[in-house]
């Protein structure tokens, strides 16, 4: 279940709004003003008929003017086309204004989740991030397209129409008004049933992107495990949730309609029975009485409007609550205010004393202290979950030690700036994320500024140019996301060859587990002897080649080292390590007598 799923059940807060306005402010000097005399022009036309309206009945047909009349008509028609061309600019301009927001705040969003620590990916799905910088933005869209200032315009007819009819003549016009708050009133459980109908809508919305994300992501599981009913009967609930919510929700909204028609009916009533009324007494004319109607005609249009803005605006307010709290979040690994930059750096580690919790009271290393000299190679070894990868996210400041330093060169990674630090930490993973791009751009990944000449020369390193040249563009050839038309071996060779070109002092690896066929791994041994030269070097060891000629090998458990030494020295002391070498032997050679027998 995500943390989105939870209603948005929230009074309207006036703080989410008045922070959502302030997205308005770089643009208030240049298009607001041009959207707001916009706004008033068109209002003032619009209100301005009825008034001619009654010119009309009284002076030139209730004086025979014909001249008058044809003048009037004329001046209806120009009315209405000032009208029109007042609105095609305001919509024009509150357009513009609106993308201008909406990328505003999608650039602030997008910005500020690339910064955040592991910590806060490692407690989200993919998804629901996605949701939020898709949905909840597009969701805002609308409301600065469109909503504020509708509701601006709103405002101002119907402040427009209640000024003018208490003018003209304040008892008719007092008459009239009154229904409004009676239909409020009558509506009100109604209108707050409808309002939730649509914010359940938008979340089971949401459910269905999330889910539509992790199912994309996991194909692969999902077709190997032949799970597509599964996972199709499990979509089919979500979207046929979505679908009664939907139902639901419209249908509410549409009996809102005859409450709003049915009121204003009793407003004609009112208005016919006590206007006629007021002729009759020569208190009003004909031409009074007409020009009410019409005005009685506008006004429910803007209160329809402002119900459903009102809806609008919760949804809004919850979406920016989730925006914002994302745009607020702070990394939990943060640079200190005056971090100093790493100079080139040697490539001496130590790590002092280290102690990790991921959660509190769930220890993933257990004091772990380890001194390497700059271009010793370690090899991390030790089963699953001993703490391996863990040491390296702490050597990467990708996560901070509960307790503990690590030093390079003697400087707490603590102290520096991430920048500084990162590129010259270089990290090779075991699952090689190939952005969707070229070959080249991939390599180039590792230092931007490097020339096609230096990509290649990476390449070549790290024996990857031969595959990349049988590809159907050499460097130039296009993969896509994930680079799923390369194999496992491919895809390390690049990676090596984006580590190469990056020349980081210390080099982090997690060597790949998947069996490649033995050229591709000599090819890759080859590749790693280039790679690892001069530097210093972790590797997640999987590799029996790669563990026997590392410098010092680290034996895990449970997030404690339990030996350390070169391969010939652990063997010899036949512990842990002895162990794991003769399991991999026999599960070796047995597998090697099946695959001969
Ligand atoms: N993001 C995380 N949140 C919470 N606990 C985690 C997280 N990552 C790892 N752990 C826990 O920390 C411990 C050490 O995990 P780590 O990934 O360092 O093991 P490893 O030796 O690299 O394992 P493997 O060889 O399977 O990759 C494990 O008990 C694991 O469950």
């Amino acid at each position: 279940m995500y943390q989105d799923d939870t209603l948005m059940e929230k009074e309207f807060d006036w703080a989410q709004m008045r922070r959502l306005a302030t997205y308005m402010k770089p643009y208030l000097k240049q298009i607001i003003p041009i959207i707001g005399t916009m706004m008033v022009i068109g209002a003032a036309a619009k209100l301005s008929v009825p008034f001619i309206i009654k010119h009309a009945i009284d002076d030139a047909i209730g004086g025979s003017n014909v001249a008058l009349l044809y003048q009037l008509v004329g001046l209806v028609i120009g009315v209405f086309l000032i009208q029109w061309a007042a609105n095609v600019f305001r919509i024009k301009y509150t357009n513009t204004i609106g993308q201008k927001i909406i990328y505003d705040i999608r650039h602030q969003l997008f910005s500020n989740i690339q910064r955040l620590s592991f910590h806060f990916f490692d407690k989200r799905p993919a998804g629901s991030v996605l949701v939020r910088v898709t949905n909840y933005v597009n969701s805002l869209q609308d409301l600065f397209t469109n909503g504020v200032v509708n509701l601006m315009i709103d405002i101002v007819q119907l402040t427009g129409i209640v000024a003018i009819l208490l003018y003209w003549n304040f008892k008719l016009g007092l008459a009239v008004v009154i229904t409004v708050p009676l239909m409020f009133i009558v509506s009100g459980q109604l209108r707050k049933r409808i309002r939730r109908a649509w914010q359940t809508v938008q979340m089971k919305q949401s459910r269905i992107n999330s889910h539509l994300n992790e199912a994309i992501q996991g194909i692969k599981v999902t077709q190997a495990y032949t799970q597509e009913k599964a996972n199709m009967s499990y979509f089919d609930g979500l979207n046929q949730d979505n679908k009664k919510q939907w139902d639901r929700a419209s249908a509410l909204n549409q009996s809102l309609g005859p409450i709003i028609e049915v009121t204003g009916a009793i407003g004609y009533c009112i208005l016919f029975w006590y206007g006629a009324t007021l002729i009759q007494a020569g208190e009003i004319s004909v031409g009074l009485l007409v020009a009410f109607a019409t005005y009685i005609g506008y006004f429910w249009e803007p209160i329809n409007r402002m119900g459903q803005m009102y809806a609008q605006l919760l949804v809004a307010m919850a979406s920016a609550e989730r925006i914002f709290e994302f745009i607020d979040e702070q990394p939990s690994v943060k640079e200190l205010p005056r971090a100093a930059t790493l100079p080139p750096i040697q490539g001496a580690v130590s790590f002092e004393s280290i102690v990790f919790e991921y959660e509190k009271g769930r220890p993933a290393l257990r004091g772990i202290s380890l001194d390497v000299a700059p271009g010793q190679s370690i090899a991390l070894v030790g089963h699953t979950g001993s703490g391996k990868s863990t040491i390296i996210n702490l050597l990467c400041r990708f996560y901070d030690p509960t307790e503990g330093r690590v030093l390079i060169d003697g400087h707490d990674i603590r102290g520096v700036t991430l920048q500084s630090l990162r590129s010259q930490v270089g990290i090779v993973l075991q699952d090689t994320f190939i952005f969707s791009g070229s070959i080249r751009d991939n390599i180039r990944f590792g230092r931007l500024d490097a020339t096609d000449e230096d990509v290649e020369r990476a390449a070549k390193a790290v024996h990857a140019h031969d595959f990349i040249m049988k590809l159907p563009n050499g460097y130039d050839t296009e993969v896509q996301e994930r680079g799923s038309v390369l194999s496992m071996g491919q895809r390390q060779l690049l990676s090596f060859a984006r580590a190469l070109l990056a020349d980081p002092r210390v080099l982090i690896l997690d060597e790949a587990t998947a069996s490649i066929d033995t050229e591709t791994e000599l090819r890759i041994q080859e590749a790693l002897k280039t790679l690892l030269q001069g530097r210093t070097s972790f590797i997640i060891a999987h590799r029996l080649s790669t563990i026997r000629h590392a410098d010092n090998i680290v034996v895990l458990d449970h997030g404690s080292i339990m030996e350390s030494g070169n391969h010939d020295e652990l063997m010899a002391k036949q512990g842990i390590y002895y162990g794991l070498i003769q399991a991999q032997y026999k599960f070796l050679t047995d597998s090697e007598s099946m695959n001969f027998a």
